[in-house]
């Protein structure tokens, strides 16, 4: 396992998607699924498929839905109609205990990494060990000090407090935690939101690296277009309350208004030249 990640971003931009997959490889799928809120219609048809192994952008206008639909995967929020599978399980049907078995699978990054504030770092990473195994004690905290020197913190942030971390150092904190239980599935709400352009794409990189050593499949709402050319396999994009799926070079060539504006508009260029 690398202790701090430091190869280069590769632009997934260059390389080919993975290959086109049978439902097998699929981890997530989604077909159907209908939100409504009172007279608000938010998703009216949702279909998704994520492969193992690839990183989705999940992109759309503000309130189109991004973050509904990845609490509706994850099971926070229950959708109005449709079906969510995750890892072959259906979502909405499985008895909590296989819920909760599928929910040990995967880890989450919520936005401002959403760490118990009167626990140290260490701490945060230990919960879910100590909820989810019977592991010793001794092994709980040194598994944790090697997730937490995974997501490149030195040694002596094990015993901060949230509070004494900057907020790229609470990301990787909270990414420390969200990979405890060694998931297969890794859900990022907005990653680098509130990081500076360096701090992004240092962000964007540790996810690269630790997506392919580890072999995870990623999930990712970000407004961040440096990020979707920097690591993104596929993009889903909201748009008419329906998904839209591609690569970014399929949706460069879409004739959706959005789309087009997304990707050609002044920042989309500017992440482009970077490729
Ligand atoms: N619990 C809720 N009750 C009622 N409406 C909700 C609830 N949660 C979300 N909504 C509405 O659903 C819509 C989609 O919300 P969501 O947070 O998913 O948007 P988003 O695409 O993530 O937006 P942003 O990019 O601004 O974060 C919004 O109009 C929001 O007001």
């Amino acid at each position: 396992m690398p202790s701090s990640p430091s190869s280069s971003p590769t632009s997934k931009s260059e390389a080919p998607p993975p290959a086109a997959a049978g439902t097998a490889d699929l981890v997530i799928r989604v077909r159907g699924l209908v939100t409504r809120f009172g007279r608000q219609t938010v998703h009216d048809g949702v279909d998704l498929d994520v492969r193992r192994g690839e990183v989705m952008g999940i992109v759309g206008g503000s309130g189109t839905g991004k973050s509904v639909l990845l609490k509706e995967i994850i099971g926070l929020m229950r959708a109005t109609a449709g079906r969510v599978e995750v890892l072959g399980v259906d979502m909405l049907a499985a008895d909590s205990a296989t819920r909760r078995a599928v929910q040990g699978r995967w880890g989450v990054l919520f936005q401002d990494g959403a760490l118990f504030s009167s626990m140290t770092v260490a701490e945060n990473v230990m919960v879910a060990l100590k909820e989810h195994t019977r592991l010793d004690p001794c092994l709980i905290q040194e598994l944790a000090r090697i997730k937490i020197s995974m997501v490149g913190l030195p040694p002596d942030s094990c015993a901060k407090y949230p509070s004494q971390l900057s907020g790229g150092m609470r990301k990787r904190a909270g990414l420390a935690r969200a990979l405890a239980l060694d998931p297969e599935i890794l859900f990022l709400d907005e990653p680098t939101a509130g990081l500076d352009p360096i701090g992004a794409a240092a962000f964007d990189e540790l996810i690269g690296t630790l997506q392919r050593s580890l072999g995870l499949t990623v999930v990712m709402v970000t407004h961040d277009l440096d990020s979707l050319y920097a690591i993104c396999d596929r993009i889903a994009v909201l748009v008419d309350r329906k998904i839209k799926v591609g690569t970014i070079d399929m949706l460069l060539a879409d004739p959706h208004p959005w789309i087009h504006d997304y990707f050609h508009g002044p920042r989309g260029r500017a992440a482009a030249v970077k490729r």
